[in-house]
C-alpha cells in the first residue's frame, strides 16, 4: 500500500503521524511511504531519518495527499485539508466528528473511509489509540491549571501543593477515566487536596484503591456538583461518552458560584467540552475568562509536548497501521472487530451511532 504522512497543520501541532520506526516496519513489508518535507522536525525527527528507512519525502502536502492510499496522521483534518481527502483513501486519525458538524459533511462529501483512532476498542471496551493521549492531557491539566490559577495570569493566586504552614489549593475532577486519574496523580504529588468525580463506581473503586488518602472520591452528581465547585480552585473536565458529545455537567449560571480566579480546564472540549461556556483555544491563545473564571480549552493538548506525545501515540497507531496497509481496510476490519469500531464515516455513510444522533443525520 502507499502510504503518506501529512505534516500536521492544526495551530501549535508538532506531533507526527509516524516515526522512522514506524516508517521502517513499513518499508521492510514492501509497503511505499511518502512522508512530507519537515512533517517530524517538531518532535525531533529529520526528513534525512525517513529517508534512510525508505520513505520518500515530499515537498508539498498535496503531493502526499494525491499520492497516498492511506493517510496517518495524528489531528482531525482542518478545512484546507479537506478538499485533499480523496474518494476511498483511508484517513486514519483522530477526528472527533461529534464536535464538529463541518467536519463530518466534509469526510461524508470526500467518499473516503474515516478511521478514527479514538474510537479504536480492546476486548475489555477501553480506548488503546486514545489512552496515551489522555494520559499526557490528564497530566498536562494540572501543570497548565496550576500556572493559570497565577494572579497575574489572572488566577486566584494559589499555590496548588501550599507550603508548611499555609493549607494546599483544592482540584476537583469530572470524570475518573485515563485523564482524570492521570490529572490526579499529578495534582496529588504537588501535594493538592483533590475530589475526583464519576458515575461509573467502578471507577471510584479503583482511584480509591490506588491513589493516596488526600484523593477523595465523590458520586457525580449536578448537586454534587454545584456544592464542590464553590470551594475548589482547579477544576478539570475529562469524561467522556464514546464517540458522542461530552455531557455538559458545569453550565453557565455555575460559573457565579466559583470564586473568581478559580481555573477550569476542559480537556474534553475535543468531543464538544463538558462546560457550557467551552470553545476551542489553541495553544498560541489557550484561556478566556467569563464571569472572572479563566478557562483552559485547547483542543490538542498533547501537540505541545511532542517529543513525548508522538512516541507514546506511535507505540500504539503502528500495529493498526501496520494491519491496514497488509490487508487493506476491508479485510483488516472485517478480521478485526476492534479496530472496526473506528470505522466513523465510509464512503459518504456514517456508520458510528453517536456522530449520526450528535448531527440527526
Ligand atoms: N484536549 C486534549 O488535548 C485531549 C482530550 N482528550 C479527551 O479527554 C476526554 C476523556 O478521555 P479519557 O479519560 O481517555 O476517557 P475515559 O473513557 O477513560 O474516561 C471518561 C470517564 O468519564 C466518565 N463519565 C461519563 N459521563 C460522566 C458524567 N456524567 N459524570 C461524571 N463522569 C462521567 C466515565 O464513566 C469515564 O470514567 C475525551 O473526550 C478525550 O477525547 C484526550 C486527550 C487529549
Ligand atoms: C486525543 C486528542 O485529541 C489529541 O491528542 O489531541
Ligand atoms: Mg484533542
Amino acid at each position: 500500500m502507499i502510504v503518506g504522512i501529512p505534516k500536521e497543520i492544526k495551530n501549535n501541532e508538532s506531533r507526527v503521524g509516524m516515526t522512522p520506526a514506524g516508517v521502517f516496519e513499513l518499508t521492510k513489508r514492501n509497503h511505499s511511504v511518502f512522508v512530507q518535507s519537515t512533517a517530524g522536525e517538531g518532535s525531533g525527527f529529520f526528513d534525512k531519518d525517513y529517508q534512510e528507512v525508505g520513505a520518500t519525502v515530499l515537498e508539498t502536502i498535496e503531493e502526499v495527499y494525491s499520492k497516498s492510499e492511506m493517510i496517518v496522521k495524528v489531528k482531525e483534518p482542518i478545512a484546507s485539508e479537506y478538499p485533499l481527502i480523496k474518494e476511498n483513501q483511508i484517513v486514519f486519525t483522530y477526528f472527533h466528528f461529534a464536535s464538529s458538524e463541518p467536519l463530518t459533511l466534509a469526510m461524508i462529501k470526500s467518499k473516503a473511509i474515516c478511521i478514527a483512532y479514538e474510537t479504536v476498542e480492546d476486548n475489555d471496551g477501553t480506548l488503546p489509540l486514545l489512552t496515551p493521549m489522555s494520559e499526557v492531557a490528564g497530566r498536562m491539566a494540572i501543570q497548565q491549571g496550576a500556572k493559570y490559577l497565577e494572579k497575574p495570569i489572572k488566577g486566584r493566586g494559589i499555590l496548588l501543593g501550599g507550603v508548611p504552614g499555609v493549607k494546599p489549593g483544592k482540584v476537583l475532577i469530572l470524570g475518573a477515566g485515563v485523564v482524570g486519574v492521570q490529572a490526579a496523580k499529578m495534582a496529588a504529588g504537588l501535594g493538592a487536596h483533590v475530589t475526583i468525580m464519576d458515575i461509573n463506581m467502578k471507577r471510584l473503586r479503583y482511584v480509591n484503591d490506588v491513589l493516596p488518602n488526600h484523593v477523595t472520591t465523590a458520586f457525580s452528581s449536578e448537586y454534587s456538583i454545584r456544592q464542590l465547585i464553590k470551594t475548589h480552585d482547579l477544576i478539570v473536565g475529562g469524561v467522556l461518552v464514546k464517540g458522542g458529545k461530552a455531557p455538559k455537567l458545569i453550565t453557565k449560571d455555575m460559573l457565579k458560584e466559583m470564586r473568581p480566579g478559580t481555573v477550569i480546564v476542559d480537556v474534553a472540549v475535543d468531543q464538544g467540552g463538558c462546560f457550557e461556556t467551552t470553545k476551542a483555544t489553541t495553544h498560541e491563545d489557550p484561556t478566556y475568562i467569563i464571569d472572572d473564571v479563566v478557562h483552559y480549552c485547547v483542543a490538542n493538548m498533547p501537540g505541545a509536548v511532542p517529543y513525548t506525545s508522538t512516541m507514546a501515540l506511535t507505540n500504539v497507531t503502528l500495529p493498526f497501521v501496520l494491519n491496514l496497509a497488509n490487508k487493506g481496510w476491508e479485510k483488516a476490519c472485517e478480521e478485526d472487530q476492534n479496530l472496526s469500531k473506528g470505522l466513523s464515516i465510509v464512503k459518504g455513510d456514517v456508520v458510528y451511532k453517536e456522530i449520526n444522533e450528535a448531527f440527526n443525520l
